[in-house]
């Protein structure tokens, strides 16, 4: 369970708190849509959750303990149980699918055998069933930079998966790609969701997708949590209050 109290984060000179005393539980099994405006606090949210961005204010407890209490390798850890997937996929393009996707391993290894590339055949092997999961069972040895955006976020949840991750983060993980493709990597993240019985919080500016996979929606706006409810409780004014304007349908 994460729980954000009174959570407030402030830029440094900034006199706009990026995010104003945010009040949240997020449960195992939720499936939560985080939409608002740009500028909005998203992206701030979502760093706070893996302990990238420090709190001015508030606490935020992990399965009630105080992240703020924590040292540096136990936020470390932490991370490692937190998979993330970004927008532009933060891929090594020259690297293969398998090599990308067994750097998600960095959080547990030590860091030179990482770099050297040392990876076991067990690794390799769950790498592999990984891929397969994520429908790329083919494409192991291709190079990254030879994909498309689609494969390439597939391999960005791969590589997630491979932390064994607990919580899954997705900061705008389709902003990039074309709404059929966006469509199936949000099918397939639900897919994971389900089958690894995670947690998972996803930025997304497209509404009609919130509404169709999400369990849970929060709507930000200028920092401050403006609406929190299931995908049907939204309505077109929930809407236009989240975003301050009437959307085209
Ligand atoms: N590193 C930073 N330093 C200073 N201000 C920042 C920094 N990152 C974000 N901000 C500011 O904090 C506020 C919230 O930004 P954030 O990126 O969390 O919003 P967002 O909803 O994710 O936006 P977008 O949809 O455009 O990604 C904005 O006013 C932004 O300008």
């Amino acid at each position: 369970m994460i729980e954000f109290q009174d959570v407030t984060v402030y830029y440094p000179k900034s006199n706009e708190p990026a995010l104003s005393h945010i009040n949240l539980t997020f449960q195992q099994g939720e499936f939560v849509c985080v939409l608002g405006p740009s500028g909005a606090g998203k992206s701030t949210m979502i760093r706070t959750v893996n302990a990238l961005q420090p709190v001015t204010a508030g606490n935020i407890f992990i399965d009630g303990q105080d992240l703020d209490n924590w040292t540096s390798l136990e936020k470390r850890q932490w991370r490692s149980r937190t998979g993330m997937i970004f927008q532009h996929f933060h891929l090594i393009p020259r690297l293969s699918v398998e090599q990308n996707v067994l750097t998600g391993l960095f959080g547990y290894k030590h860091p030179m055998a990482a770099f050297a590339g040392v990876f076991s055949q067990s690794e390799k092997k769950k790498a592999r069933s990984i891929l397969q999961q994520v429908g790329l069972g083919e494409m192991a040895e291709r190079r990254v930079e030879w994909l498309s955006g689609g494969q390439k976020q597939r391999v960005g949840v791969a590589r997630a998966l491979m932390q064994e991750p607990d919580v899954f983060l997705g900061d705008e993980p389709v902003a990039s790609l074309d709404p059929g493709t966006a469509q199936s990597i949000f099918a397939l993240l639900k897919d994971v969701h389900v089958r690894n019985d995670l947690t998972t919080i996803i930025n997304v500016h497209d509404v009609a997708l919130a509404r169709s996979f999400a369990t849970r929606i929060v709507g930000l706006s200028h920092g401050k949590v403006i609406f929190d409810g299931k995908p049907d409780e939204l309505t077109e004014s929930g809407l236009e209050h989240i975003y301050g304007t009437v959307l085209q349908a």
